[in-house]
């Protein structure tokens, strides 16, 4: 039984039409007051809103959970609107649309239920085939904050620079080769869905605030020394962080074996042959964007290893290309080399460095308008360039899941 809000439930009723397994039903309350086990998918901003509303009709001893990005709010609603006698159940499936959910992480929140609740919804979930993560409300919002508030956050940055640029990165010839692929087709994934998805989980969620804050201010102090040309300061510092986040030299924290192979990577460009097609010539980069990540865990005594088993896809091949960054030989001093003496992504880098300090300011503020018109106006700039290349991004992610599973 489903339902979404009352005035779309005609047109829910034709989109269902035909299928015997879902029943639509006019709204939260029939739902409700005839389900054993309820879920709330809706906007985490609204959920206390949408749960004040229907909570009070929830059928007598049933479970209830919420598959919201952050628990804090939807943790406090169940709390203040469900009946006593209800069981509290939530879960949170740590992907975006199209990954087959086989093997992904499912974090389970037993709140508030019997044992025996407990096993009816492991039970149910079964079916997805995840990995199951048992984590309480605190946890989950604690260590998502890590993973996925703040890996966004340099995404939906990099989208604003490239914005701010007027340049669509794959069509120019300084955005070349798998550590870009990775940068240019996560950040057109996030663009191309909804705004509240990663609104909700960077506003809600009071981890996330400092996390945002961090990545900011790690951004600006890395782009100003190169903008000053203090070569050794910066060198100092970012290998400073890369020996708390990665480990000293003979102790390292990564595995023997990579996180990812950037020839596989290589092949999901967007670039068509008119630019030279994906093999053309690659340009050093300075990579603020990942030097600024690493210095933010590192300031926060971040080890993210730590989290991988509550990482979703997307954070695991950031993760992944920083851990490249960081572990090639050569190429972390190429890097740092380049932030001081080349000035070709220095346009790029400030843009981006503003973006990082305008979406923390906007979070900090707990600005969901201001968010919601940010993310729009850079949404409608990429738009015209999303049908085709959301399929490279979702070919790009299978791929690397596949090769992970081989392993
Ligand atoms: N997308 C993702 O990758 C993931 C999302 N999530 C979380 O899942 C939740 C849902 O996200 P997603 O499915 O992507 O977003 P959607 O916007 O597709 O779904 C939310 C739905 O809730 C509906 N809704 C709002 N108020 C009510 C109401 N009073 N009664 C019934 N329905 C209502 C909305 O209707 P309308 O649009 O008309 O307002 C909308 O259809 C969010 O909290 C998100 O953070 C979790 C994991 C992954
Ligand atoms: O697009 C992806 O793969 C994501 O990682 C998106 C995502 C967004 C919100 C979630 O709560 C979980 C996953």
């Amino acid at each position: 039984m489903a339902c979404d809000r009352e005035e779309k439930y005609d047109e829910l009723v034709q989109e269902f039409e035909g299928n015997n397994n879902i029943q639509i039903l006019r709204n939260g309350h029939f739902v409700s007051r005839a389900s054993d086990y309820i879920i709330y998918s809706v906007e985490a901003a609204v959920i206390d809103r949408v749960v004040a509303q229907y909570g009070p009709s929830t059928k007598l001893g049933a479970i209830v959970g919420g598959q919201t990005s952050c628990k804090d709010p939807e943790i406090k609603a169940f709390e203040k609107y469900l009946p006593a006698d209800v069981d509290i159940v939530s879960c949170h499936s740590l992907h975006g649309p199209n990954v087959d959910p086989k093997g992904q992480p499912l974090v389970l929140i037993k709140h508030r239920a019997s044992d025996e609740s407990f096993s009816k919804v492991e039970h149910v979930l079964s079916c997805l085939n995840s990995k199951v993560v048992y984590l309480s409300a605190d946890e989950h919002d604690r260590i998502t904050a890590d993973t996925q508030a703040v890996t966004h956050a340099a995404f939906l940055s990099m989208g604003k620079a490239w914005h701010a640029t007027k340049q669509f990165p794959w069509e120019g010839t300084r955005y070349v080769g798998g550590i870009e692929n990775v940068k240019i087709n996560l950040m057109l994934r996030i663009y191309a869905q909804k705004w509240h998805v990663y609104a909700g989980l960077a506003i809600l969620n009071p981890e996330a605030h400092k996390q945002i804050a961090q990545f900011a201010k790690s951004t600006t102090e890395l782009f100003q020394l190169m903008l000053e040309g203090h070569s050794d300061e910066l060198r100092a510092r970012v290998y400073a962080a890369k020996e708390k986040v990665f480990g000293a030299e003979g102790s390292p924290k990564w595995a023997s074996k990579p996180l990812l192979r950037d020839d596989v990577l290589d092949q999901f460009s967007l670039r068509q042959p008119e630019n030279g097609g994906p093999s053309a010539p690659s340009l050093p980069n300075n990579h603020l964007s990942l030097l600024a990540m690493v210095d933010c865990w590192s300031a926060l005594g971040i080890v993210p290893y730590d989290h991988m088993i509550c990482s979703t896809p997307l954070f695991r091949l950031w993760l992944g290309v920083t851990e490249h960054l960081f572990r090639t030989p050569g190429l972390l001093d190429e890097c740092l080399k380049v932030g001081i003496e080349d000035r070709t992504f220095r346009r790029d880098d400030l843009q981006f460095t503003i973006a990082a300090a305008g979406w923390a300011e906007c979070v900090g503020l707990r600005q969901f308008e201001t968010w919601r018109e940010r993310f729009a106006v850079t949404q409608a700039f990429f738009e015209p360039r999303f049908k085709g290349a959301v399929e490279v991004g979702n070919a790009m992610i299978k791929a690397v899941l596949a090769s992970d599973e081989k392993d």
